[in-house]
């Protein structure tokens, strides 16, 4: 009975490890932290082969490196640790928000709270059109204030005509990116952590590199209207998010915000 139970318990302590080490590329590839990746699990593997093979000095050299290794490598991925530990700490909450929200369900959020998606992607279509630069930051679970404060504070509620006329070219809020909370737009001109990411293709400039930028530091969600093409993007965890259609884009949306 016991042999049966390790067996399962290793069974599941190499899929754990597997996927840990699935989530740690993902996190790096595409990043210059590949190669360091990389090299770790050799060294670790060669240090794991020395240690079977009993080559004690090499082994116990390699064994040190590691040990010290440690400590170098949470100042090496520092960006990635950070992020890593934002991806699980906000899935657990968007499960408790959820989970919450079901118990109090007479007392559900209410209506003007909840984030008027359609109204976004309606405005982000239209700007679209007319090759109108936009960048629209809406918060989940991490705050924002870090960066709102680098803009000017306001609270007006979501519309489509508010958010055209505020990145309409000549209107004084147009530079910068506007943040959405809840429904309600609480800061524009806001300036924004710029990624360095050297995964994204050169044609992208700095809005889309600070939409990247934000959503890698954060849970937020980026949209993004670019003024050359008129392309809308929408960024999710410092990645682009594929989508074909306004429903499409809509539905996702929706989703990662409950
Ligand atoms: N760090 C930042 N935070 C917020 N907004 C920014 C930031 N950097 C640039 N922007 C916005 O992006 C505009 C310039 O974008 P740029 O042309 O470099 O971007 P792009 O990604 O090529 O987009 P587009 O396709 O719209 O040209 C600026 O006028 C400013 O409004």
């Amino acid at each position: 009975m016991d042999l049966i139970n390790l067996r399962i318990l290793d069974v599941l302590d190499i899929v754990l490890v597997a996927f840990l080490l699935y989530y740690i590329y993902k996190l790096v590839k595409g990043t210059a932290a590949i190669n360091i990746f990389i090299g770790i699990v050799i060294i670790y593997l060669v240090w794991k082969l020395t240690q079977f093979l009993a080559m004690e000095m090499l082994s116990s050299v390699l064994g040190e490196f590691i040990g010290v290794g440690m400590f170098a490598l949470i100042v090496v991925f520092q960006q990635e640790i950070r992020k890593f530990l934002l991806m699980i700490g906000s899935t657990n909450f968007g499960r408790r928000r959820k989970f919450l929200r079901q118990l109090k369900f007479i007392r559900d959020t209410p209506e003007d709270s909840l984030t008027n998606i359609k109204a976004i992607i309606e405005a982000c279509n239209s700007m679209g059109k007319t090759n109108t630069g936009a960048l629209i930051v809406i918060k989940r679970n991490t705050s924002l204030d870090f960066v709102k404060t680098s803009g000017d504070e306001m609270n007006i509620q979501v519309n489509t005509p508010i958010l055209e006329s505020v990145f309409y070219k000549n209107s004084p809020l147009h530079d910068g990116a506007m943040i959405i909370e809840d429904n309600h737009i609480v800061a524009t001109r806001v300036i924004l952590p710029v990624s360095n990411s050297d995964s994204m293709p050169l044609r992208f400039g700095l809005r889309h590199r600070a939409a990247v930028g934000i959503t890698e530091k954060t849970d937020a969600l980026a949209l993004v209207v670019s003024e050359e093409t008129g392309k809308l993007s929408y960024i999710k965890n410092g990645e682009f998010v594929i989508y074909k259609t306004q429903e499409e884009i809509i539905e996702k949306i929706k989703r990662d915000l409950t």
